[in-house]
């Protein structure tokens, strides 16, 4: 049967093609996690467990979609950053916004055993995501940044919090009114003073969050026939907890955000 009679239903569909020459950056948050996180019991404030389980899902994203350049990811959220020549379905934004989001729950649930083999998943995970086109290089960093300092500012005021709940037998509301207009010096003292904790020696994958990159690493590829290794500079993907707001890391990996 010919079809023309109901082809021009295609015509509805609206053309949503990203900005080209821009930065695409996608950003994932987890579904009302806070329940997720209570169902399956993960530590406060952090479950390091959970957060590598989050990583090895971007990583797996960055090996499979290999226009993503660089990702950060912070309790149940992740940014992915497609680079800025990225033809990834001629920039169509639903495609992209919805293969990243399906392929990073996939992922979620199907390695979901290898980092809490002793627990059966409660509640089925899901993950919101959106899509924002950067046109400069200062724009990503500036948002990259604005990530890296909400990082801070929520691991900081939830590590006080749990602290005081659960080591002090503070109501959650008493906690609340304690760290109530405190600046982060205040925080720092307090956990100084009362739980001899340096923040400064939590571990980085609680205060900065994590980076996912191509990284340039040495690899050994092959043995000479003397036994001599033979080695490689390759890129590889890897994790990463640094700081992405001075110049530092930029300077180091310079060609994340130049090619
Ligand atoms: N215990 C624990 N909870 C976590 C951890 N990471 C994230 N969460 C929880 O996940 C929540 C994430 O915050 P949001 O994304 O703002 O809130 P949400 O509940 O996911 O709600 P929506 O994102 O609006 O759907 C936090 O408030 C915590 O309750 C963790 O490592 N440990
Ligand atoms: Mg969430
Ligand atoms: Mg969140």
């Amino acid at each position: 049967m010919a079809n023309s009679k109901y082809e021009y239903v295609k015509s509805f569909e609206v053309v949503d093609k990203l900005l080209p020459n821009t930065w695409i950056v996608v950003r994932i948050d987890g579904r009302n996690f806070h329940r997720f996180s209570d169902e399956n019991e993960f530590n406060k404030p952090n479950d390091v467990q959970a957060l590598n389980l989050m990583n090895s899902c971007a990583v797996a994203m960055l090996e499979e979609f290999t226009d993503i350049i660089f990702s950060y990811g912070v309790s149940d959220e992740y940014s992915f950053i497609f680079k800025r020549t990225s033809q990834f379905y001629e920039r169509r934004a639903s495609k992209i916004l919805s293969t990243t989001v399906s392929l990073f729950t996939a992922n979620y649930v199907k390695k979901w055993k290898e980092f809490f083999p002793q627990k059966e998943m409660r509640l089925t995970p899901s993950f919101d995501g959106r899509v924002v086109c950067y046109p400069s290089n200062v724009n990503l960093r500036d948002y990259l940044a604005w990530r890296q300092v909400d990082c801070h500012i929520n691991n900081q005021y939830n590590t006080c919090f749990w602290m005081l709940v659960l080591n002090k037998d503070k109501t959650k509301k008493e906690a609340q009114d304690i760290l109530k207009g405190t600046q982060t010096q205040d925080k720092n003292e307090l956990l100084f003073q009362q739980f001899n904790i340096n923040y400064s020696n939590l571990p980085a994958i609680f205060r900065k969050g994590s980076c996912v990159f191509k990284d340039k690493v040495e690899e050994i590829v092959k043995h000479t026939e003397r036994g001599d290794p033979v080695k490689r500079l390759r890129k590889k993907v890897v994790v990463s907890h640094c700081d992405v707001i001075g110049d530092r890391f930029w300077k180091d990996h310079p060609w994340i955000l130049d090619e």
